[in-house]
């Protein structure tokens, strides 16, 4: 039986579509959520280990760090993908925003990252995937805080990358749109649509596409998989 792969956020969109693929695959897979969703019962029938967690505090991420170490003592993977998108223009001051973006995009899987290092090195191959994003170089205009967030989960990767080596591989995936929101607006989608070069959104499967890849690979390491049809040359 193939040790598990930990899934944070994985009750819908990207998250959910890695876990349905790893599971075809006969991928035994952890999926945390915060809210309960059907999908969260599919995954569940489907042999998924599932488990509530919310990263925004302190508390939240020790009480999934002591879960997750009860339900297994070794693990083949860690995909770091749970993330809130959140403008400035939210109804939440400056301190409080940072404070939340920095809690599940860098400290949460900077926590458990250290904290599931021994159920990671008992796993003969294993790897961390952290979900950054395109903006973790260009940074973003209505994002500020989510995208040094995301940023700062970038250079975990650098450094996990090097204090993990050899027993783990440490790579950033960072897309640029690769799914719409639901309620995205028509003029966004067009607006969208012509910021890359392929002028397309691919949809989830994208994202399934990396994460097999470097689950597959034997030599990626420390480096960021770019899911943005060129659009860094538009
Ligand atoms: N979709 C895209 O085109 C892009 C995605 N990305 C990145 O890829 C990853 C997947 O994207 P996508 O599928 O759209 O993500 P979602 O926006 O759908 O969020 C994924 C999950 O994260 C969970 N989550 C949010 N905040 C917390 C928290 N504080 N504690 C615990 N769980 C939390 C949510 O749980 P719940 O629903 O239960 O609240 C949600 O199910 C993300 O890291 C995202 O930043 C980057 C660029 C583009
Ligand atoms: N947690 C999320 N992060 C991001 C999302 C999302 O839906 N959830 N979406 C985007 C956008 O697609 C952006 O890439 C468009 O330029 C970014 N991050």
């Amino acid at each position: 039986m193939s040790l598990p792969i930990l899934i944070t956020g994985g009750s819908q969109r990207l998250g959910l579509a890695v876990a349905e693929s790893l599971l075809a695959q006969d991928q035994p897979v952890i999926i945390t959520y915060r809210r309960h969703k059907p999908s969260v019962t599919r995954l569940e029938a489907a042999g998924a280990i599932v488990m509530e967690a919310d990263f925004n505090t302190q508390a939240g991420i020790s009480r999934a760090i002591d879960k997750i170490k009860q339900i297994t003592p070794a693990l083949r993977g860690i995909i770091h993908n749970a993330s809130d998108w959140v403008p400035e223009n939210s109804d939440q001051s400056a301190g409080e925003l940072m404070q939340d973006m920095m809690m599940v995009h860098t400290s949460a899987p900077y926590q458990l990252n250290l904290a599931l290092k021994d159920a990671l090195f008992a796993s003969d191959a294993a790897d961390i995937i952290h979900m950054t994003d395109y903006v973790q170089e260009t940074g973003s205009e209505h994002h500020i805080a989510y995208a040094a967030s995301k940023a700062a989960l970038h250079n975990l990767t650098l450094s996990f990358a090097r204090v993990f080596s050899p027993h783990v591989k440490v790579n950033s995936i960072a897309p640029s749109l690769v799914m719409f929101n639901d309620d995205d607006s028509q003029e966004y989608r067009q607006r969208a649509l012509e910021k890359n070069l392929l002028g397309l959104v691919p949809g989830p499967q994208e994202a399934v596409k990396a994460v097999n890849y470097l689950l597959e690979s034997e030599y990626v390491t420390g480096q960021t998989l770019h899911l943005n049809g060129g659009r860094n040359l538009k």
